[in-house]
């Protein structure tokens, strides 16, 4: 009998086919369960629950203040429930426990942010030109949705996709990263818990090409919201493509980190460590192309090498680790090709470029690494790392700085080091991303738009239009004063009269 982890019309089952999973934490490769895996029937049979949910309109049907409350329970729930889900987190990713709490933390308050949202939503009057039209725009919930994510932030990245939907009024099928579903099926019990109509909240676990292919495909789904790489963000939205479905694409980035001569040295290091390297690199956004004035390069640079090499490793319980390892083996594997494929090209490895040692060989582990020498068009600078690596590029002018930031095919996130404000603030709007912190790196607001232009995505999660993407406007029209138009006469009518 398989585990019973798969949550569809609000029963709990395992896979149609008996499959499992074992997920093992990347840190030292203990098992953490056994969860269902799964298929393609299981996948459409949530789809057909979400369907038949949403047309009975006991969540799609409730007003949106209602819909905000049941929210800000699930806010307070989380809260209560900080330690479980945090700890199954940090189980599956590998990564610090301290992590984890920041990332609960983050999820309640998203939560909290659209609850509050929701109840603010109702629609607007638009001035038809007539006072005797009423016209209104309502928005109205998108249908069903599949929420498709990856494994570095498992529920705040699926948590940005269920809080807009829920507070729209759709329901959805979950699918997780296969290699971390444990705080998702927390989500759905705390969901189940707290009352949602059967139906609305769905997960399917498994993997991307028999779980997610349908959930991407099925025509009963009129909205596929994604995060995860490029490759696969393409393949979705080609299989969406054949029944028009709505796309939304969270996706991956090469996110320049432009340090200034004059910007605060020290504050300016600091932030470029953890820029490179929390979680190991594995964060969309991280600065992995750090790209500083000439005139501060050399001694940036040799401190940034000393730190990197000073950074602590070790497992989520391990209160001296500063980072911890990579989600998978076949993951270092893909971090290992790409480092060794930019020194094959010519970069210059000044540090790490090696797995862990020691007691760090039972997990996924890989050095913090600095590259510089680096040149345009290399692929260590048009690839995503996604590990614990940064290259160095150097500029000598505001102009060179922002040509360089831009030279890429991704556009989410990235950062500009400076103490004249006007410098800051005009690159800044220079630069072709979806986030740009000034002296600063890697914060994030639930009430602050996230997404990326260029091939980084389509659409944007958290703020007002986070919203919007689990939205259709609806314009209804009303003519209070009906009159005959005249526009097609009565042809008839008037040749029997003219007899
Ligand atoms: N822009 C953002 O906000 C953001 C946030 C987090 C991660 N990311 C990106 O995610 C990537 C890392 O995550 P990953 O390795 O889990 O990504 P991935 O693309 O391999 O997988 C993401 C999800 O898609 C599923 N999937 C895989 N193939 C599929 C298919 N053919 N059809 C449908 N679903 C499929 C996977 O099972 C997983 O659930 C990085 O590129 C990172 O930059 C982006
Ligand atoms: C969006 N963020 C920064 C939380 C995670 C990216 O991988």
């Amino acid at each position: 009998m398989s585990a019973s982890t798969l949550f569809i019309g609000g029963t709990w089952t395992g896979a149609s086919d008996g499959g499992t999973r074992d997920i093992h934490c990347p840190a030292d490769g203990e098992l953490v369960g056994t969860v269902a895996e799964g298929t393609a029937d299981d996948a459409a049979r949530a789809v057909l629950a979400a369907r038949a949910a949403f047309d009975a309109g006991e969540w799609s049907g409730k007003s949106p203040l209602e819909r905000g409350s049941f929210l800000l329970k699930v806010a307070d729930r989380l809260r209560d429930r900080k330690n479980d889900f945090a700890r199954a987190e940090t189980l599956d990713t590998g990564k610090r426990l301290v992590e984890s709490e920041i990332d609960i933390d983050d999820i309640a308050n998203c939560f909290e942010y659209f609850g509050k949202l929701a109840g603010q939503e109702s629609g607007r009057l638009v001035d038809a030109g007539s006072p005797m039209v009423v016209s209104r725009i309502e928005y109205e919930p998108v249908g069903v949705c599949s929420l498709i994510a990856p494994w570095n932030y498992p529920l705040l990245q699926a948590a940005w996709k269920i809080a807009p939907a829920l507070a729209a009024g759709c329901s959805f099928v979950l699918k997780p990263s296969e290699l971390t579903p444990h705080t998702s099926i927390l989500m759905m019990d705390v969901l189940q818990e707290l009352g949602l109509p059967d139906g609305v909240a769905n997960l399917v676990l498994g993997d991307g090409k028999t779980v997610g292919a349908v959930l991407s495909s099925h025509p009963d789904v009129d909205l596929v919201s994604f995060t995860g790489g490029l490759e696969t963000g393409k393949v979705i939205a080609a299989s969406a493509a054949a029944s028009v479905k709505k796309v939304a694409l969270e996706l991956g980035g090469k996110n320049p980190n432009i340090v200034f001569a004059d910007a605060d040295f020290d504050a300016a290091l600091d932030n470029a460590l953890n820029a490179a390297f929390v979680h190991s690199g594995q964060v969309c956004s991280a600065g992995a192309r750090l790209i500083v004035e000439e005139s501060i390069a050399e001694k940036f640079v040799d401190e940034l090498v000393r730190r990197a090499g000073q950074i602590r490793l070790g497992g989520p319980f391990d209160p001296d680790a500063e980072t911890g390892p990579l989600i998978s083996a076949a993951h270092r594997d893909k971090v290992t090709a790409y480092v060794d494929k930019g020194v094959a090209e010519g970069a210059r490895l000044r540090c790490g470029g090696a797995w862990g040692t020691g007691d760090l060989e039972k997990g996924f582990y890989y050095l913090p690494t600095v590259l510089d020498q680096v040149t345009s068009g290399m692929s260590v600078l048009v690839d995503e790392a996604f590990g614990p690596v940064v290259t160095v590029e150097t500029f000598t002018s505001e102009a060179e700085a922002v040509k360089l930031g831009n030279d890429t095919h991704y556009g989410l996130a990235g950062a500009v080091w400076s103490q004249d404000a006007g410098k800051s603030q005009r690159v800044a709007r220079a630069l072709r991303h979806g986030t740009i912190w000034i002296n600063d790196f890697h914060p994030y607001l639930p009430q602050a738009e996230w997404g990326g232009f260029g091939q980084s995505g389509v659409g944007r999660e958290l703020g007002p239009t986070g919203l919007a993407e689990y939205q259709e406007a609806k314009h209804v029209y009303q003519n209070i004063d009906p009159q005959v138009t005249g526009w097609f006469a009565d042809h008839a009518a008037a040749t029997a009269e003219g007899n």
